[in-house]
């Protein structure tokens, strides 16, 4: 089958949080069951893009509004990801440093959105699924079976994935006219809660949606932003598939960020080397227990709380405890974060901002990872934390809930129920028993990296659903 994802993000392309993770993984993997998989993304101004060859495949204009925009798609000349990567440029719009932020992001995305679709009406074939990743791209399954441009696409299967409900792209009805002509009888496809909103439009055009663990789906259905309503009525067609994680990029044996890389056997000696190297730089003791966080500094995450719940683990456990948080995000919880390293300098740091090789060298060095989160779709650090022999620290909801077993039911990890500063300090408690119970803690980390949250599985379970639509 040919499967084309069309997604804002994918690694290592551009990556702003664990989107571009699946789009950049899921693909490889079903291109190993014998799939075609594209990928499709817009043509920022990041690294990789500056770095690697691309090729001009299409040069066109469109229609945008009462005017109009040129446009490139290149392709990625030596498949170097596993997949044929194809990148939009719109000049003016796409080419900028960042993903997200940008005060015409809605102007940004419709403009892809049509661009990707004017490229692939055009192809002299069809795609058997068009895979669309959160809201910005959720315009494309309606403009898919609506727009008159695209009437020869309009039997194309659409897929949408939902990966945070959180973030749902609405725009006011102003904006309507950017969208290519359609019968406007149709609008109500594109509304809720009288705006137009682009994930709800996608929950109701697509022909079939996914979220990424099978709680997030359950969850949804009372929790979701204000759409609980239509999951609930669209339920019939909704899916959860758990995320996997790729196994190639993410491997302690082989990870070339890693100052020591170690497998099962030579774990203890490996994560202490590289807790050593993380504690230098920080100015952190590696003999103590090293609890960390990374992450989007945001509410949903539970990232308000850090600053509380770090003041109050390390008042009560004074000097036998370190911790490091890495992200961004939230200018209030950054500033808290910041003063913490004053009053707890030497055994807490805060490296706030976005940093690959930091985030690997602490999935690595670290004892613990915190995931306090309130909605948690899947959630990847745990996966990667498991993969390193880092104990997660999780809340029991979403995914986390659906990979994370706690040591008391038998398990691997340390759960709680509430994000709250008493629930969490109590992990944090529990946390430090096991770390000094060093028979069990050994047990545990050997449990964790034996799991196997490879993409093998969901590829599979999305060919399946692809099946359904043949
Ligand atoms: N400051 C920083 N520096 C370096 N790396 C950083 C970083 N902040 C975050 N990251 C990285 O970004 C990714 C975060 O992934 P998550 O899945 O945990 O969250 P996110 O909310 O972005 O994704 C949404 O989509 C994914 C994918 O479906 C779901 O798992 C998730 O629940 C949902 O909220 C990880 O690779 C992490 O290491």
């Amino acid at each position: 089958m040919e499967i084309i994802h069309v997604s804002a993000e994918c690694y290592p392309v551009a990556k702003v949080g664990g989107l571009a993770d699946v789009v950049g993984a899921l693909p490889k993997y079903q291109n190993k069951l014998g799939h075609i998989a594209k990928v499709v993304v817009p043509a920022y101004d990041t690294k990789f893009i500056r770095e690697n060859d691309f090729e001009v495949t299409y040069d066109a204009w469109a229609n945008y509004g009462n005017n109009h925009f040129q446009f490139r798609v290149f392709k990625e000349k030596t498949n170097k990801l596993g997949f044929d990567l194809y990148i939009v440029h719109i000049q003016g719009l796409t080419d900028r440093p960042n993903v997200y932020g940008y005060a015409d992001d809605t102007e940004r995305f419709i403009a892809f959105q049509i661009a990707v679709l004017d490229w692939i009406v055009q192809w002299e074939h069809r795609p058997d699924v068009i895979h669309c990743h959160d809201h910005h791209t959720g315009l494309i399954p309606f403009m898919v079976t609506n727009s008159v441009k695209y009437a020869t696409i309009s039997t194309v299967p659409t897929v949408l994935t939902i990966h945070n409900a959180q973030y749902q792209g609405q725009f006011g009805w102003d904006k309507l006219y950017y969208l290519p002509a359609f019968d406007l009888w149709k609008s109500g496809l594109l509304e809720w809660d009288k705006d137009i909103n682009p994930l709800a439009s996608a929950i109701k055009c697509a022909w079939r949606v996914t979220t990424v663990s099978p709680s997030y789906l359950e969850e949804m259905m009372n929790n979701a932003r204000g759409l609980e309503s239509l999951l609930r009525q669209e339920r019939y067609k909704c899916v959860g598939i758990l995320n996997g994680i790729d196994t190639e990029v993410w491997n302690p044996e082989t990870d070339p960020m890693l100052g020591k890389s170690y497998n099962i056997k030579t774990v203890e000696a490996g994560k202490l080397a590289n807790k050593t190297a993380l504690c230098n730089v920080f100015q952190l003791d590696p003999s103590k227990p090293l609890f960390t966080f990374i992450g989007r500094l945001v509410d949903e995450k539970g990232a308000d709380l850090l600053p509380d719940i770090f003041y109050t683990a390390l008042q009560q456990h004074g000097d036998n405890i370190n911790v490091l948080v890495l992200g961004s995000g939230d200018n209030w919880v950054e500033g808290r974060l910041n003063q913490l390293k004053d009053i707890f300098g030497g055994k807490y740091n805060a490296y706030i901002g976005y940093n690959e090789q930091v985030s690997h060298e602490m999935y690595a060095g670290a004892d613990f990872l915190l995931m306090p989160s309130r909605v948690e779709p899947c959630g990847l650090n745990q996966l990667y934390a498991l993969r390193y022999g880092t104990v997660p620290i999780v809340r029991r909801v979403g995914g986390l809930k659906d990979t994370v077993v706690d040591i008391g039911d038998g398990g691997f990890g340390i759960c709680h129920d509430q994000t709250s500063i008493w629930d969490v300090t109590h992990a944090i408690n529990r946390s430090i028993e096991l770390y000094n119970d060093k028979k069990k803690f050994k047990a545990v980390r050997k449990t964790m990296m034996k799991i196997d949250h490879s993409w093998d599985r969901a590829a599979l379970n999305y060919t399946e659903l692809y099946q359904i639509l043949k």
